[in-house]
């Protein structure tokens, strides 16, 4: 039990030094080697002020690739939305090639902490676009996207389950905000069982013609840079996000951090981002923008332990 002491108002509770409580006691995955944090004590601050206002004041935002994702598996990368399209029965072999060649020019660009993120954007819109026009050349068929996936590697993190269906249990929003591919994402989720009526996808949809072939992509293009008008102009409209304003934000790019922008009136935004990649160059960059850093961690243990303790409180 954190102390609770109800006359004592919030800095005089920080003055007394009894934060450390909440790493130690009720979320003791906080005290992780792999979990940096640049001011621990306004972390659990937070955490306790969502745990008071409780799960109906709380939504959760989260990239999908390599953030519910896993980045590696036994020393070898996952794939994307975008990776698991890499399939003979989808695209042939000079596409997945071509494809290929892509990403070993423009991914270094995207996670380049020298270059900053407007000098990506136009680097990044390229990318995608060159990308989805090779992909439409492919006349990709709806009902193979199943199979494609399930022939994939691809992994939700480790305790998944336990984070879709305890946001489920407590009908906590989780909007999905993803530079990926769609239609793919709703099929990773859906063979995993976790596709539950409080999911919301924000992402790159297929459009396809009445014979079920890839003819384009709905609406506008969402690479990694842009998130903030996506959150903006389609997260900040949803219904089901209204009046919560407590946000546990999940991401694995500084792009991320754009997505709860949209958040009418915010209380609290815990920013938790997972740094797969490139770890010594990006830490500092990312310790100084998430509250909470992950490092090389594969599992939502994390984001699971602190869910765990904002949904105990009484008041849902
Ligand atoms: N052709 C592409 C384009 C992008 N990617 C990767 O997908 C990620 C975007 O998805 P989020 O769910 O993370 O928003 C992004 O990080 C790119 O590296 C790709 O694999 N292929």
């Amino acid at each position: 039990m954190i102390y609770h002491i109800p006359w004592i108002n919030m800095p005089v509770r920080a003055v007394l030094g009894i934060w450390h409580q909440l790493s130690k006691k009720e979320i003791p995955e906080l005290a992780k080697c792999s979990v940096l944090m640049r001011e621990r004590s306004k972390v659990e601050e937070t955490i306790y002020s969502m745990q008071q206002a409780g799960a109906g004041s709380l939504q959760v935002i989260s990239d999908f690739d390599m953030t519910l994702t896993r980045f590696a598996y036994n020393g070898k990368r996952m794939p994307t939305t975008h990776n698991i399209l890499d399939n003979r029965l989808l695209i042939n072999e000079a596409c997945a090639k071509r494809m290929r060649e892509l990403m070993n020019t423009y991914y270094p660009i995207e996670i380049d902490t020298n270059r900053s993120a407007e000098e990506k954007l136009p680097l990044m819109v390229e990318w995608w676009t060159k990308v989805h026009k090779l992909l439409i050349q492919q006349k990709i068929r709806k009902d193979m996207l199943g199979m494609a996936v399930k022939e994939s590697n691809a992994m939700l993190r480790d305790g998944y389950k336990q984070f879709f269906d305890r946001l489920s249990e407590n009908q906590v929003p989780l909007l999905i905000f993803s530079a990926g591919v769609g239609d793919v994402l709703e099929e990773v989720i859906r063979q995993n069982h976790v596709f539950h009526p409080n999911v919301h996808v924000i992402s790159n949809y297929m459009d396809f013609d009445h014979t079920g072939v890839l003819r384009s992509f709905q609406g506008q293009l969402i690479h990694t840079f842009n998130k903030r008008e996506g959150a903006l102009s389609q997260a900040a409209g949803l219904r089901q996000l209204k009046g919560r304003s407590n946000v546990l934000l999940l991401g694995d790019s500084l792009g991320d951090l754009t997505m709860a922008d949209g958040v009418s009136e915010p209380k609290n935004i815990l920013t938790i981002g997972f740094l797969n990649d490139q770890v010594e160059e990006r830490k500092e960059s990312y310790i100084n923008s998430f509250d909470i850093v992950l490092v090389n961690d594969e599992t939502l243990d994390v984001p699971n332990s602190i869910l765990r303790y904002i949904t105990s409180s009484r008041n849902k």
